[in-house]
């Protein structure tokens, strides 16, 4: 039987099915990637102009060997290679691969096909060793030096596509006092814990890395402004809010969040790293557990007075579910404050205050249970008060977009102090003197 040439549709088809890579490059630049090479590293069916381009998808050493081995057969000085490269897959593991490159005349083009496959079973052991060298064993996330080949490979795209990029520096707040008060054991939980929190919060498209230490790293990808960028730091910050439970301990824990953006905040990794890094520690030197968006001048940073809801003694009113009640309230209006001095989000402002009121109507709750050992009158004057209080929330969180969030805070501020102050401590004192 004669053989005759496949039908180019069908031999299309044929190679976009194959399990192996196929990249097939020229002087003019990568001409064609496979389906088969996306599906190796475990990626979904490319997405036509959206699919990453092949330095992409392995890491910067190994496009630099690939990239220079394609160059030397089309200069003709070989004419085959073998290369091992390492692949990177959607969620940041390294996959070894082999790349069998060899020229091919392509309608008058000289052409480098590179033929790739993953490393048989027996390789796997150095495919561990190369995915020690880049996790962090404490945590199992990117470390350093994957996260530098990441962000270097996320510039290198970017610059092609145009498209921009967002860079958050995060460090914990007081985890220095977490490992002193409850050991190094437990410290080492709320780190794994927090970067799981990391890992819930981003898509899979972008990365986080631990840098060391508290210091963790995200790269989020197709942010065209600061926005997307604000929310991810602000669902952060709202994981963060219940605190962690390790074992039988409930921790609160806090973290400082500093945010660059390519391409407006530098064109090259240290631009972009500095730039987050001193967003951070602005964030910390403000009052910790916020987010700062690029770096502000110090000047502009010494005009914010500083100013909290401090829980003091003379809030204490000795009714154990009244003082935890009223902590959490505080907490959150402190939440609110250092909100004001950052570029948060709307919605996360919007959820600190949802959060507010439902705090602030569970403690009403409880306290109209108790309200038996007040006189009539007492008992009436209080529960009026609720009613007033909550309807004003309530009209506050309508038009909490338009109004000035500053004089929203100075009203929750003065509002929970009276409340401690005058009526919940009659209703506390009434509690103390009727229990047995
Ligand atoms: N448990 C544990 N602790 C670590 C690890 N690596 C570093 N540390 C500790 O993390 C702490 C980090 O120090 P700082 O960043 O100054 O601590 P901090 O209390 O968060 O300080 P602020 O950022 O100013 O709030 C140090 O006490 C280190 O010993 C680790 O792998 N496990």
């Amino acid at each position: 039987m004669s053989a005759s040439p496949l039908p180019a549709d069908l031999a299309n088809a044929l190679v976009e099915q194959l399990p192996i890579g196929i990249v097939l490059a020229s002087h003019s630049g990568t001409r064609y990637v496979s389906q088969g090479l996306y599906a190796l590293l475990g990626y979904p069916a490319k997405a036509g102009e959206n699919a990453l381009a092949p330095d992409a998808l392995v890491t910067t050493k190994s496009w630099q060997r690939w990239h220079s081995a394609i160059a030397q057969l089309l200069t003709g000085e070989s004419s085959a290679e073998t290369l091992s490269l390492t692949g990177i897959t959607p969620c940041g593991d390294l996959i070894e691969l082999q790349a069998q490159l060899s020229l091919l005349d392509s309608a008058g083009e000289t052409t480098v096909l590179s033929l790739i496959r993953s490393l048989p079973e027996s390789d796997l052991d150095t495919q561990s060793l190369s995915r020690l060298a880049f996790r962090d064993s404490l945590t199992g996330l990117p470390n350093r030096a994957l996260f530098l080949d990441r962000l270097s490979q996320s510039l290198r795209c970017n610059k092609r596509t145009g498209g921009g990029f967002a860079l958050l520096c995060i460090d914990l707040d007081g985890f220095k006092a977490i490992n002193d008060t409850h050991g190094h054991e437990t410290g080492d939980e709320v780190l794994r814990q927090f970067a799981a929190i990391l890992q819930n919060a981003i898509r899979e498209s972008d990365s986080v890395a631990r840098l060391g230490g508290d210091e963790f790293i995200l790269i989020l990808q197709d942010t065209d402004s600061g926005k997307a960028a604000l929310h991810v730091a602000a669902n952060i910050h709202l994981a963060l809010l219940d605190g962690l439970q390790i074992g039988p301990l409930q921790l609160e824990l806090g973290a400082s969040i500093g945010i660059s953006a390519y391409p407006e905040h530098g064109h090259d990794m240290h631009a972009l790293i500095a730039a987050a890094d001193k967003a951070m520690y602005d964030a910390k030197r403000q009052g910790k557990g916020t987010s700062r968006y690029k770096a502000m001048a110090e000047a502009e940073l010494s005009k914010l007075a500083p100013m909290n809801l401090n829980w003091s003694a003379d809030m204490e009113l000795g009714v154990d579910w009244i003082d935890r009640d009223h902590r959490a309230m505080v907490k959150i209006v402190n939440r609110l404050i250092q909100a004001l001095f950052s570029v948060e989000e709307f919605a996360f402002i919007q959820s600190l205050m949802e959060q507010f009121i439902s705090t602030t109507a569970a403690h009403f709750a409880r306290e109209d249970r108790a309200m038996d050992v007040l006189s009539e009158e007492d008992r009436l004057r209080h529960q009026q008060e609720h009613a007033q209080a909550l309807a004003e929330l309530q009209r506050i969180r309508a038009k909490l977009e338009a109004s000035s969030l500053s004089q929203t805070i100075q009203f929750l501020t003065n509002w929970v102090r009276e409340h401690i102050r005058h009526s919940d401590r009659t209703l506390s004192e009434a509690l103390l003197q009727s229990a047995p």
